[in-house]
């Protein structure tokens, strides 16, 4: 049982976790940890070639990720601090499962649980779902220029992988509590109700 609230944002590539993330953090006073994007070696060479880069990239992300939730459980979890996350650990095999071969998956699935394993996990995980267009929409929206390169199966691939992995982690862990947001008809960003009515259901989730 985690020491204190931990929510973790998901949902696939440009859904808005980050942006989710920050207004949660601002207006519930809850500091937010999230993945560096800027500063990956990797992402580019990857977007441009997957098979050659990928074991690379899901490697970098999974040291990263597991040395931010170290510090993250000591500095905040063990004393008592909610936290907010940008991701949920688990999302660097859903990504692997899509990207490496399966020889690789192998290895790195080993290495994922030996890191990974007697880690906290988020005891919330907001879930936001969203289809192909708004996804391409946001993407573009953002502007990365290496995400131009994303191929739309990839995207579409994501989608179907995100809606079982959620069902996974939710049957594996029934103190686990996972709130659906629909990305397509929410909008947190343009719509201040849409957010005052997200952020008051995750305060009385997390009181
Ligand atoms: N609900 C929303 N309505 C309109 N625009 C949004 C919404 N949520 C996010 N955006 C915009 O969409 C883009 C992607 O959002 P964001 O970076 O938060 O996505 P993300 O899920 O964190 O992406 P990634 O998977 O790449 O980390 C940003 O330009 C953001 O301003
Ligand atoms: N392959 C792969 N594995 C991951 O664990 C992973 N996490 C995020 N991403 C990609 C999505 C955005 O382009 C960009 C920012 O989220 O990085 C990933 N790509």
């Amino acid at each position: 049982m985690n020491t204190a609230p931990f929510i973790a944002i998901e949902g696939p590539i440009g859904a808005g976790k980050t942006t989710l993330a920050t207004m949660l953090s601002q207006e519930l006073e809850i500091p937010m940890i999230n993945e560096i994007v800027e500063d990956n070696p990797y992402l580019d060479k990857f977007y441009d070639n997957i098979e050659e880069w990928s074991f690379q990239l899901e490697m970098f992300f999974l040291c990263h990720r597991y040395k931010q939730l170290e510090d993250t459980t000591d500095y905040f979890l063990k004393k008592g601090q909610p936290v907010i996350a940008d991701y949920h650990i688990y999302k660097n095999v859903i990504f692997a499962e899509r990207t490496l071969s399966q020889h690789q998956l192998e290895k790195y699935k080993k290495i994922y649980h030996l890191l990974t394993d007697d880690l906290q996990k988020p005891n919330f995980i907001i879930y936001i779902k969203a289809s192909l267009p708004t996804l391409l929409h946001r993407i573009e929206k953002r502007g990365r220029p290496f995400e131009k390169k994303i191929e739309t199966s990839y995207l579409e691939q994501l989608i179907a992988d995100y809606e079982v992995a959620i069902k996974q982690l939710q049957e594996a862990d029934p103190e686990l509590t996972v709130v659906t947001i629909d990305g397509d008809s929410k909008d947190f960003v343009l719509n201040k109700s849409d957010f005052e009515r997200i952020a008051a259901h995750v305060k009385e989730l997390i009181v």
